[in-house]
């Protein structure tokens, strides 16, 4: 096991480079690009040679030959800007059609990967992973594949046509090849270590970056500038700690180029020179074999830089291949009609721990019926928004059986059985959009009068057409134009427009003022009659008096079963719960209620 994962560790260039290009797909235009740039590679051999041909016409004053090859230089030299100007194109194209079908995937993956797996990552983390290191691979698409075709495409050219012209100095010249390419792959490792490095630390500044705009309000108002500030700059100096690592290695590189676009000439002329002082080769074949030596000694110096910059840019893609070697959420299972006379959620001794080792229900048993209304009451941090995460199907990793609509939840397609939950979370997400928009996001289909519909049995219509573009108003990030409570209703009219057979409502913990509270409940009452089965995480007296069922969870398990008033008499959890104000008894009279 572990030899395989170092052999894949050794060819993980190679392997994020193979799946890149599996990737980016248009086999057809890979190989436009390889065989322009080949003919490309050949054209400058062909302007090397005649160089050396032209040189050859002037010191035999052979003015035929000579007008000859400036034609015919201007002819490649036109072609070879025709040739650049379509290869360029025709890269762009391939790059940017495959970055955009690597984002549109990477984003198709996000939305399908378990929540369990994104929780465990920070939003910021991933955001950068879709740019800073999708601009690596942008690089390489556009810049570092053409150079790795190109370059050794002119090197092999002309060392094959150095070889006709004296193999034996072509050889000796081209010894130290081997050897630098060993070099070079073993130097250019640290880039990769370092850049991925660097990656790593631009995400951590994405991070402190996000957090601070984010928790913004928060910043402000208890004067946490400098700590963020504080911890924004240790971010960005890791980053430029790292991104000094990686210069340094480019700069060795570098320097090793310099070293090695020489030292090809000096062993030239040091064994050409040597045979020619002896009589064993011509001054002007050595001079020819001088002048064709440019073609193969610059791809060899630029291999240092080359592979490093691949090695980096193939490190910064391997961090976007992690992404896509997550296992996706399950999308295979049954879809089965809603049958009314099973219950609508089953528990059976269901035990559940987070992936971090956390234990959080340690045999939770209950059953909601249809119709039912069922509210889940519990100290904080017992594990309530947990449950509902289970019923979503967010963490399958439970033990015990969960059943919904009569079916293991373990058969259901998640899909088929998420159309037949609304959720209203405690958290009211708005996405940026209208609030039409954001209300119909619960059904799509719905027409125009269904949304209206909806937004007036959760108390929002009136609200909305006070607004200046009323239904087509913009919401704003995170529906930051909006109130908590106004956010609320929007949320409610969109579960309402579900018509899902069942309601999971995270009631909101936190105050609103009273006229918004009356209309939040009075919104919260229409939905609960509307016929559904609801199950309510409460933390409101008014909302658990209207339920059928109270369920009190303590210490992972389900300790309490009853109503009100029955709880209150067994003098147990649920008391202290109702007098730890965690139930607020707070009623609203709804002559108190401005309006
Ligand atoms: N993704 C997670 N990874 C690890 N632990 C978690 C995760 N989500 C919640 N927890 C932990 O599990 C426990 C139960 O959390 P949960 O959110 O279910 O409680 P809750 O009863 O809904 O709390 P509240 O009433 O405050 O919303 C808590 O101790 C919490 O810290």
């Amino acid at each position: 096991m572990e030899l395989v994962s170092m052999e894949r560790k050794k060819f993980s260039t190679f392997i994020t480079f193979w799946r890149l290009i599996r990737i980016f797909g248009s086999s057809y235009k890979l190989v436009l690009i390889i065989v322009l740039t080949a003919i490309l590679a050949g054209m400058e051999i062909i302007i090397s040679y005649s160089l050396k041909k032209l040189l050859d016409s002037v010191l035999h004053l052979d003015y035929i030959t000579y007008r000859g090859l400036i034609l015919l230089l201007i002819g490649i030299t036109i072609l070879q800007m025709v040739g650049r100007f379509f290869r360029t194109r025709l890269a762009g194209d391939y790059a940017e059609s495959g970055i955009a079908r690597l984002r549109n995937i990477l984003v198709e993956y996000l939305i399908h990967l378990p929540i369990g797996e994104l929780e465990k990552r920070h939003s910021g983390d991933l955001i950068s992973r879709m740019t800073n290191d999708l601009n690596q691979i942008r690089e390489f698409s556009t810049q570092t594949m053409i150079s790795i075709i190109y370059q050794p495409l002119i090197a092999l050219g002309a060392f094959a046509f150095l070889l006709t012209l004296n193999w034996k100095l072509t050889l000796i010249t081209s010894f130290g090849v081997p050897i630098i390419f060993k070099t070079s792959s073993k130097l250019s490792n640290p880039i990769a270590r370092y850049t991925k490095e660097l990656q790593e630390k631009l995400a951590l500044v994405n991070k402190e970056a996000q957090d601070a705009i984010n928790g913004m309000e928060i910043v402000r108002a208890y004067g946490l500038k400098q700590v963020l500030i504080k911890k924004y700059n240790q971010a960005v100096d890791l980053s430029i700690r790292s991104g000094i690592k990686v210069v340094k290695w480019r700069a060795i590189l570098l320097a090793i180029s310099l070293f090695t676009n020489f030292s090809p000439f000096l062993i030239c002329f040091g064994f050409g020179g040597y045979w020619v002082i002896k009589g064993q080769m011509t001054a002007g074949g050595l001079i020819a074999f001088i002048t064709l030596l440019n073609p193969l000694t610059f791809p060899i110096s630029q291999l240092p830089t080359l592979l490093g910059e691949l090695k980096g840019q193939m490190a910064a893609a391997g961090r976007v291949f992690e992404i896509l070697d997550i296992e996706k959420e399950r999308e295979v299972g049954k879809i089965y009609t809603i049958q009314k006379e099973k219950p609508v959620i089953v528990f059976k001794d269901v035990k559940f721990s987070y992936p971090d080792g956390k234990k959080v229900l340690d045999g939770v048993s209950f059953e909601i019926w249809p119709g039912e209304k069922v509210a889940l009451v519990g100290f904080s941090g017992s594990g309530k928004s947990t449950i509902f995460k289970l019923i979503l199907g967010f963490y399958e990793d439970f033990i015990g059986e969960i059943e919904l609509f009569g079916h293991s939840i373990k058969d259901w397609n998640l899909k088929a059985l998420r159309e037949n939950i609304s959720l209203v979370s405690q958290e009211t997400y708005l996405f940026p959009g209208t609030i039409e928009d954001n209300i119909s996001f619960g059904n799509e289909k719905a027409d125009y009068e269904a949304i209206v519909a909806a937004a007036k049995a959760a108390n929002a219509h009136d609200f909305i057409t006070e607004l200046k573009d009323g239904y087509m108003t913009d919401v704003g990030e995170f529906g930051d134009k909006l109130s908590g409570g106004q956010k609320q209703r929007i949320s409610i009219a969109r579960a309402l427009l579900k018509r899902a057979p069942l309601l999971l409502l995270d009631e909101a913990t936190s105050f609103l003022d009273s006229q918004s509270e009356y209309k939040v409940r009075e919104a919260l009452n229409n939905i609960m009659n509307a016929g559904i089965t609801s199950f309510i995480i409460s933390h409101r007296l008014s909302t658990i008096q209207k339920s059928d069922r109270i369920l009190v969870l303590h210490r992972g398990r389900i300790v309490e079963t009853g109503s009100h008033s029955e709880l209150l008499e067994k003098n147990g959890i649920y008391k202290t719960l109702y007098l730890h104000q965690i139930i607020r008894g707070l009623e609203l009279e709804e002559k108190e209620v401005v309006m």
